[in-house]
């Protein structure tokens, strides 16, 4: 029997670290940098006014008022986009827009507000500070400097700034190709009627669902019976291509566990992790490929996921800072956890503005195959391998959702 800790460990150095490649900015979401940004242009690229008026110089405006506003000749419309941006003679002010390139002699903005409007000649009810409403070149990000750093998580500000300073494509860790891999020849998919005896398929479903939102690339096989020649004949063509291969179901003590049986003696190891649920697990390289085996029942593959895989795939992907919450709660009713194991118990878990510690419930009761209360869960109450009984009230370890 090993611990979670460890077999965590076993699948993050075999899922490994993904190489860096260059994908487009739209595939780049969630992703981790792999390469500093320098930025190829400052931004502000140019000085330009952050308001729609008038640009002029502050000494013609110096004593403007309502009562004595200065009228300036109109000389020049300067829209956003306008690329020719002709001087500014002293005594006469540019019409300007937000976002368009301030001319030279003109060293500030009068909104149009405090203005008249006018296009031919304008009457300035203000006097205005030099510099105001002006965006000065670079007082962002100055040309050349390092706009992100590798190892950012690039979410849609980092993903636009990256498209503010000029690029198209950034260099990120490749999301894996997985496969997932649901064993069973009780496995049966909508919209088959089931006969007695069978159920229909979730597993993948899940597992898709999870690979997916971590930005991996997912095909699955959603149902090989537990008969070792189909397996092999089924799965080992499609190795070639794939990062990762995923499977569920086979792997404890029976006598049809069709994933232990193939794999054993194939590069797998076999093992019991000091869990519940999600005892029996494996992994190893099969033909070279890491090979991450889950157990059947629907509730452990979840919790599985979370113990083993999403840490594995996240460190992966260049992923260094907390994921998931942990925090602590009060137990809303007494749990009991099997001597030496780690318990993971589905729960829920409510928290009101200036409390410390928040407090949880269990949602459904220790089995394995309780889905439905999996679904009414927003955390995992984590109760340690010395844990034989939490009572009610005591201070817990959950693991937010
Ligand atoms: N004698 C023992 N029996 C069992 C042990 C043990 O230590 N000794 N461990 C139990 C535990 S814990 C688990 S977990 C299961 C794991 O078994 P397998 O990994 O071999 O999984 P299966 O037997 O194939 O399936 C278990 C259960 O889950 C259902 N299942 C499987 N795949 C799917 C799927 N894709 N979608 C929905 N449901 C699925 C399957 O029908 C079974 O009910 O072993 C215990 N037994
Ligand atoms: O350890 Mo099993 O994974 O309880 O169902
Ligand atoms: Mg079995």
């Amino acid at each position: 029997m090993i611990s979670v800790d460890e077999h965590r460990s076993a699948v993050t150095e075999l899922v490994g670290t993904r190489p860096a490649v260059e994908l487009p900015l739209a595939d780049c979401a969630g992703l981790v940098l792999a390469k500093d940004v320098h930025a190829g242009v400052s931004l502000p690229p140019f000085d330009n006014s952050a308001m729609d008026g008038y640009a002029v110089r502050s000494v013609d405006v110096a004593h403007a008022s309502e009562d004595e506003p200065a009228e300036l000749p109109v000389s020049e419309d300067i829209p956003a986009g306008r690329t020719d941006i002709p001087t500014l003679l002293p005594g006469t002010a540019h019409r300007i827009m937000t976002g368009a390139p301030m001319p030279e002699g003109a060293d500030t903005v009068v909104i149009v507000e405090r203005t008249d409007g006018g296009t031919d000649t304008v009457r300035i009810f203000t006097d205005a500070a030099p510099g105001a409403h002006v965006r000065r070149t670079g007082e962002d990000v100055a040309v050349g400097t390092v706009a992100l750093k590798a190892g950012t998580v690039l979410g849609p500000a980092q993903l636009g700034l990256a498209s503010a300073v000029g690029l198209d494509r950034l260099t990120v860790h490749a999301p894996p190709r997985v496969l997932v891999v649901s064993t069973g020849t009780e496995l049966v998919l909508p919209p088959r009627k089931l006969r007695h005896g069978q159920i229909y398929e979730s597993n993948s479903v899940m597992l898709v669902a999870a690979l997916r939102a971590l930005g991996c690339e997912v095909e699955s096989v959603r149902s090989v019976a537990d008969d070792v020649d189909t397996f092999r004949a089924t799965i080992e063509p499609r190795l070639e291509g794939v990062d990762l291969v995923v499977t569920s179901g086979g792997v404890s003590a029976g006598a049809y566990e069709v994933v232990k049986d193939a794999l054993t003696g194939a590069g797998i190891t076999f093992t019991k992790v000091a869990m519940q649920p999600g005892g029996p697990q494996g992994c190893g390289r099969w033909n070279g490929v890491p090979v991450v085996t889950l157990p059947g029942n629907p509730v452990s593959v979840l919790v599985s996921f979370e113990a083993f895989l999403r840490p594995a795939i996240l460190s992966s992907l260049g992923h260094t800072g907390v994921d998931r919450r942990h925090v602590r709660a009060r137990l809303l009713e007494t749990l009991e956890s099997p001597k030496g194991k780690r318990q993971f118990r589905r729960g829920y878990y409510t928290h009101s503005e200036g409390q410390v510690t928040g407090v949880v419930g269990p949602r459904g009761g220790p089995g394995s195959h309780l889905l439905a209360a999996f679904t009414q869960a927003n955390c995992l109450i984590v109760l340690g391998e010395d844990v034989t009984e939490a009572p009610e009230g005591s201070e817990v370890d959950v693991l937010l959702l």
